[in-house]
């Protein structure tokens, strides 16, 4: 494909934004503006495999230092009617960051990277957007501080993404998500005014709304998740929690995933407030390696030798390829001929993954047939023995329904637990694509709603799930599906047949469609859907805060 180079922004308009930022922080040439093509979303991955790049490439990329500068930046767009997408690190998987009209400019907010405070006594930080998450949590550990955020992501996210999209980490059922722990945010809106979405951000408490205006004075619910739609985000003050001394993991399985939903449901309900849980469907357990022989392993040794897997979002190609080596040993073992197709499928090259992710029904159904053993990874973090007397309440009401693996999974889980999937390139070459849909509901809906996706893309993808945010009402469950096209234009069907699918049977079965990714581009025709109702209270808000509809137009709803 031969893209124009020419830049699409006028040399006046380009000069405009100049004298804002100052001449090194406007890109308008061509390969600035493809490297902004696409965020992590894989609709653009599968694109860009299949040679056709720049499909969503802005006009220009701006690069504010203050915000000042965003202020002024969004002024300007009001006055030339140009689209605003503001920009963190681009890890989000929804396209909120994609470009839409080639006017749109991309405001990238990384320069704004500082740590602004953070203080011990008060227990509070303020903090730039653009701050990296792991750079903000290593300063903070450096003071005997954690924000205690940490998604998979956290060495490319930022803070402003992590507002603007809802974010969770993987330690939610401690502390929350970031929404649990945001205090206030400066905002600068569509009508380039500066807010601040709580009314009084030295009050403690704030954040349940009891503030000095009433109900009316606390806004700060409606920016966050609002993913750039409402204002750009310039500064955050979150809550923080001392550095946790102690930290016990454990790991158990469970011979159906009824019995393991069951058991963490009591536990949520009693009060527990274990860090971390992690339950892992059956397919999603083999590729996490038996249980057993993980943490046979770790405990062997203290330097695992077990390479990474469960933790990742999405699996790799490699990791993919044993699991299904694994499904062949489970489901062929009675034939006798278990070992030779495993040993085929662990050799086998990503020409075979593409094979094998082509017949999703036939893997879908051999998986259904594997025996129940589903992993489940907790652990609990504090600073005193009342997570000692926690933990082993929740270690002897686990046991009760499953099997003590020890501490091995835990460990392992610990010390992977950001060996991401950034590994995937090597599946995309293959011309198979993988995806995931982290979706919410209450408990007696979990294994209904669980079922109803998964037969409704059965004959699209092979699909696995595991359950890794958890809560008294209910938890999410986090969908990975794994497709194959032979060529680009029907890798491209089944991935969006696969979604409409997807998210047509979560808001069938009433459910909702996004957990903690947001919904960006990819899931902004069934927002209507997810919240009934909440379409005026958008469309009216954006009258109020983006009255000229510059700000990341057609994002969360069309
Ligand atoms: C490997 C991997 C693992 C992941 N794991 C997790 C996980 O465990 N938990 C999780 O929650 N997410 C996860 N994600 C998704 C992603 O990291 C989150 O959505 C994150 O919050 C996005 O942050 P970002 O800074 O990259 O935002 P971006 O991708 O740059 O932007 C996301 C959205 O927010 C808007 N936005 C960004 N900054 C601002 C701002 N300052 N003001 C207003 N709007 C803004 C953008 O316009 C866009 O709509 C993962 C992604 C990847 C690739």
């Amino acid at each position: 494909m031969s893209l124009n180079p020419t830049p699409h922004l006028s040399p006046a308009l380009q000069r405009d934004l100049e004298a804002i930022v100052g001449p090194g922080w406007v890109r308008c040439q061509l390969p600035d503006r493809l490297a902004y093509d696409n965020d992590c979303w894989p609709r653009g991955i599968i694109l860009t495999r299949g040679r056709r790049v720049g499909v969503h490439r802005p006009s220009a990329v701006v690069q504010p230092a203050n915000e000042d500068e965003v202020v002024q930046l969004v002024g300007w767009a009001r006055q030339t009617g140009t689209p605003i997408i503001p920009f963190g690190a681009g890890s989000g998987v929804c396209g909120g960051t994609v470009a839409l009209d080639e006017r749109a400019i991309v405001i990238d907010l990384k320069r704004m990277d500082q740590l602004l405070e953070a203080d011990a006594e008060r227990l509070i930080m303020r903090a730039q957007p653009g701050l990296i998450g792991m750079n903000m949590e290593r300063a903070l550990n450096y003071r005997g501080l954690t924000l205690g955020h940490f998604p998979s992501s956290l060495y490319c996210s930022s803070v402003g993404g992590y507002l603007a999209a809802r974010s969770a980490g993987q330690y939610s059922s401690l502390y929350g998500k970031i929404e649990d722990m945001v205090v206030n945010m400066r905002v600068v809106t569509g009508r380039a005014d500066v807010i601040d979405s709580a009314a009084s951000v030295r009050r403690p408490g704030v954040w349940d709304g009891e503030s000095a205006g009433g109900m009316a004075a606390e806004s700060t619910q409606l920016f966050v998740g609002s993913e750039g739609t409402l204002g750009l985000i310039t500064e955050a003050t979150l809550r923080l929690q001392p550095l946790p001394s102690r930290q016990i993991y454990r790991g158990f399985q469970f011979p159906s995933l009824k019995g393991a939903l069951d058991a963490i449901r009591e536990l949520m309900q009693q009060g527990l407030r274990p860090a971390v849980v992690r339950l892992y469907d059956e397919f999603d357990s083999l590729i996490a390696g038996s249980g057993r022989k993980r943490a046979r392993k770790a405990e062997a040794s203290t330097l695992s030798t077990v390479p990474p897997g469960s933790n990742s979002p999405t699996p790799s190609a490699g990791e993919l390829l044993k699991g299904l080596g694994r499904l062949a040993k489970r489901t062929l073992g009675d034939l006798g001929v278990a070992a030779p197709v495993e040993r085929l499928v662990e050799r086998a090259s990503h020409e075979l993954l593409s094979r094998a992710v082509g017949q999703p029904l036939l893997i879908n159904r051999l998986a259904e047939r594997v025996p129940a053993q589903c992993l489940l990874v907790i652990g609990f973090e504090g600073h005193n023995e009342l997570i000692d007397a926690e933990a082993s309440f929740a270690f002897d009401l686990l046991g009760r329904y499953g099997v003590d693996l020890g501490e091995g999974p835990g460990k392992h889980w610990l010390k992977n637990r950001f060996s991401v999937s950034y590994k995937q390139s090597p599946m995309f070459d293959a011309g198979t694509f993988v995806d995931t849909m982290e979706v919410s509901t209450t408990w007696e809906n979990v294994l209904p709603l669980y079922e109803a996706v998964r037969r409704a893309v059965e004959r699209e993808v092979f699909i696995m799930a595991h359950f890794s945010h958890v809560y008294a009402e209910g938890c999410s469950i986090y969908f990975t599906f794994a497709g194959f096209g032979a060529d680009v234009d029907q890798t491209l069907r089944t991935y969006e047949l696969t979604w409409n699918r997807a998210l047509g049977a979560v808001a069938d079965a009433g459910g909702s469609i996004a957990h903690h990714h947001g919904v960006g581009r990819s899931k902004a025709a069934f927002t209507a859907r997810d919240h009934r109702g909440g379409e005026a209270l958008f469309r009216a808000l954006k009258s109020t805060y983006d009255p000229d509809g510059i700000l990341n137009p057609s994002k969360v709803y069309l």
